[in-house]
């Protein structure tokens, strides 16, 4: 019999899958709520309340469902709990705060996850424009075959230069998107192929949604190729990349492993 895998040395409960994707759920409505109450009041109103906000829900709704465990948001004052944690909740209550003041568009999200011994094992993307969640309550489906020509998926606002010599080495068409949560769940959605990011993120910005491209059977690691590790004294990660697993060597052949 071969040896159990590694794995968290705390356990992880269908409950936890189940409460990221209701968390990020409902942190989403209520963003999709507030835009339409505060329409006509301008686009610095709009990321101001809804970082806020979404923020504030969610601090709440963690404190009275997982009382014990360490918390790391894009909005609150970090402190040293989180790290003594032995579960810490990473969420981004709106990535894509800019495309969410900008409406209609859809690329915008809400991303909550659990995260053991550096490893997201449970986790939430909700993409409320869209009506859609995804978690690794219910993983998504595995990926289908990459079509010709694959799609390389990259920020609309600060393309990064690793993500344009991917598409130019796999002969790849670019797709533009705003949000990480939005770029990785397009991705697993089977909209893209690759998202390769570098320059700047913090954990929040990508571990939800590692969480549920990993559950789906997507690549994800650093821009070399080395694991990406969660709830670290500094919480910048600058780098990321997701891809179809069937693309993983030509991109980190390009990105360098
Ligand atoms: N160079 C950089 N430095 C810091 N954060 C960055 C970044 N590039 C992207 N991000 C963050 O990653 C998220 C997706 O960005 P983009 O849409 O450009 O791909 C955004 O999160 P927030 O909206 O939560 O701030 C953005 O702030
Ligand atoms: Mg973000």
């Amino acid at each position: 019999m071969p040896d159990p895998a590694p794995g968290p040395s705390t356990p992880v409960s269908a409950a936890d899958h189940e409460l990221a994707a209701a968390l990020a759920t409902e942190a989403g409505e209520m963003l999709v709520a507030l835009r339409a109450e505060l329409a006509g009041s301008g686009p610095a109103t709009l990321k101001r309340e809804g970082d806020r906000r979404s923020h504030e829900l969610l601090m709440a709704r963690v404190a009275t469902e997982a009382p014990g465990d360490g918390v790391l948001s894009e909005e609150g004052i970090d402190g040293a709990a989180r790290l003594g944690a032995a579960r810490t909740w990473i969420i981004d209550p709106l990535d894509g705060t800019r495309e969410y003041s900008e409406p209609p568009r859809e690329d915008w999200a809400v991303h909550v996850a659990l995260v053991v011994d550096g490893a997201p094992v449970a986790g939430a993307v909700a993409l409320p424009a869209q009506g859609v969640t995804l978690s690794t309550a219910t993983p998504s489906p595995w990926p289908s075959a990459v079509p010709d020509p694959p799609r390389v998926i990259v920020s609309r606002s600060r393309p990064p230069a690793v993500a344009l010599a991917v598409a130019d080495a796999l002969g790849a068409r670019l797709v533009e998107m705003g949000s990480a949560g939005a770029k990785v769940a397009a991705v697993v959605r089977g909209e893209a192929d690759v998202y390769a990011h570098a320059g700047g993120q913090y954990e929040w910005d990508s571990c939800a949604p590692v969480a549920v491209a990993q559950a789906a059977g997507f690549h994800c690691s650093r821009i070399d190729g080395s694991p990406l590790v969660y709830n670290r004294p500094d919480p910048w990660l600058p780098d990321l990349l997701v891809c179809h697993p069937d693309l993983t060597d030509q991109v980190l052949h390009v990105t360098g492993r």
